[in-house]
């Protein structure tokens, strides 16, 4: 088959050449790291007056201070736009509430309770990218976890002019402050505060690549959701698939931008004929054609496996953001996946669906860190304190192991603390040991 498009043969090529080919770990350049730093500096430096100045220079806006806080109620937008912000709000807010961790305890080996607690953050910032549409639901796939997991103020950020939808997906998610603020410079005034924002304690959302870096650096400072980058998609096909589905999907998270990634797994040369043969068809008639084609120059990628084992063992080393599973039995090959972001099983499951309104955030791990990163998730709103409980019998039990820590380490006090607690024997024999080996003597009550 000729084609203008990248296309891998497992039978023909060496598979670790396929696997380096599939590699694509984000890193950013030095340039772009030293922008950001610049940026970060000077909103740290002159607060509020740095963001007039960078908002003017980056998306030609004249804001003040005083207008980057929006007030305002939302003006609702037509019924139909609302009926379909409700859907996903619903969904997202039900899938939040399931999966809200639980506070819980069990009893460890010598009977003390030990648990964890989670409480919600106080504050956190939430990014909205602008871009040349409103990016509605990425509003929608992240304001309402904060809220259900019971954040009592909501930041979110976004380029100006911030579109109406926008504005009311917002705030009808749940946001308590929205400033018209973007870029690396909206991050920097999230995590250091200036006179018109208070810092937060934690910033979510994905952005532009200015956004991402800036995130980065300031992780240690304020705590950071993940680093997304730009969107994936990769589909494992049987001889079973629809290429007309499947190549839909590949087109659409190709048209989010010139950087998406798409690949094709299929085990059947003839699958792979036709999606190709679709796209080229479908991709005729879009509106974003010129990104798509940039898509398919650069970031496309067609795997011809030896067999669906392999199609599923690669897409799980190249650990996509979303995987789509064409496949008969969608379930057993989906057992058979080591990593991605989000897996859509069968065929009636676009991954359109899970961007708008599904329900599991839409921000996930893209570059292959879903190796080992997790897509925004309700855990991540709340801050984790361990509990450890301990009644007399139960430290009883362990006093000798820890007497036995508190000495291969060198740290008496904590052996006495143990000690003291639970009895005068213990006491006493520490004080003992102690004489013998000549320490100066200790006070015991
Ligand atoms: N992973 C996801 O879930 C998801 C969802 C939606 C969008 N996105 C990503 O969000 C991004 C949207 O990008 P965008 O740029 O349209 O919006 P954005 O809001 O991320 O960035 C716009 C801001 O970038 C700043 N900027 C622009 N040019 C600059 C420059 N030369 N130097 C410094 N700062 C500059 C400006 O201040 C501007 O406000 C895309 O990369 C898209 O992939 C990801
Ligand atoms: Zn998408």
């Amino acid at each position: 088959m000729t084609s203008r498009y990248r296309i891998l043969r497992c039978d023909r090529e060496d598979l670790s050449l396929i696997r380096k080919q599939l590699h694509r770990r984000a890193v950013p350049s030095p340039e772009l790291s030293e922008r950001v730093r610049s940026i970060l500096a000077r909103v740290e430096a002159k607060g509020d007056t740095a963001l007039a100045e960078l908002t003017q220079e980056f998306d030609r806006v004249a804001l003040s201070p005083a207008d980057f806080c929006r007030k305002e109620a939302a003006e609702p937008p037509a019924p139909a736009v609302r009926k379909a912000i409700a859907w996903s709000l619903g969904n997202v807010r039900r899938f939040a509430r399931a999966s809200r961790p639980r506070d819980w305890r069990m009893r460890n080996r010598e009977g003390a309770w030990v648990g964890e607690r989670f409480q919600p953050l106080d504050r956190v910032g939430v990014y909205v990218p602008g871009g040349s549409a409103p990016l509605v639901s990425s509003a929608l796939m992240t304001v309402p976890f904060a809220r259900e997991a019971g954040v009592r103020e909501i930041v979110a950020v976004s380029p100006p002019p911030i579109h109406p939808v926008l504005y009311y997906a917002l705030r009808t998610a749940g946001a308590t402050e929205v400033y018209s603020l973007g870029g690396a410079q909206a991050v920097a005034a999230l995590a250091y505060g200036t006179k018109s924002i208070r810092p937060v304690d934690k910033i979510f959302g994905p952005g532009n690549a200015y956004v991402v870096e800036a995130k980065r650096q300031l992780f240690g400072m304020v705590a950071v959701d993940l680093l997304p980058g730009p969107s994936e998609v990769a589909v494992v096909a049987d001889e079973s698939a629809r290429a007309e589905f499947v190549a839909a999907d590949l087109l659409a998270q190709a048209e989010h931008g010139p950087s998406s990634r798409i690949l094709l797994l299929t085990s059947s040369q003839k699958v792979l004929e036709e999606v190709v043969a679709q796209i080229e068809e479908q991709a005729e008639a879009l509106p974003r054609r010129s990104i798509v084609e940039a898509v398919l120059r650069d970031h496309a990628v067609f795997v011809l496996t030896r067999n669906l084992e392999e199609a599923l063992d690669l897409v799980g080393e190249f650990a996509p953001e979303h995987l789509s599973l064409a496949v008969r039995h969608p379930h057993r090959a989906a057992g058979q996946v080591r990593h991605c972001g989000a897996i859509y099983l069968g065929v009636y499951s676009p991954v359109a669906a899970g961007d708008f309104l599904a329900g599991p955030s839409h921000t996930l791990p893209t570059g292959g860190s879903a190796r080992a990163f997790d897509g925004l998730r309700m855990e991540q709103f709340f801050q984790r304190t361990s509990l450890v409980e301990y009644s007399r019998s139960a430290l009883a039990r362990v006093e000798p192991e820890i007497a036995r820590f508190a000495e291969i380490e060198g740290l008496a006090a904590h052996g006495r603390s143990a000690a003291v607690r639970v009895g005068p024997r213990q006491v006493a024999e520490m004080k003992r040991a102690a004489l013998r080996e000549g320490a100066p003597s200790t006070k015991v009550k």
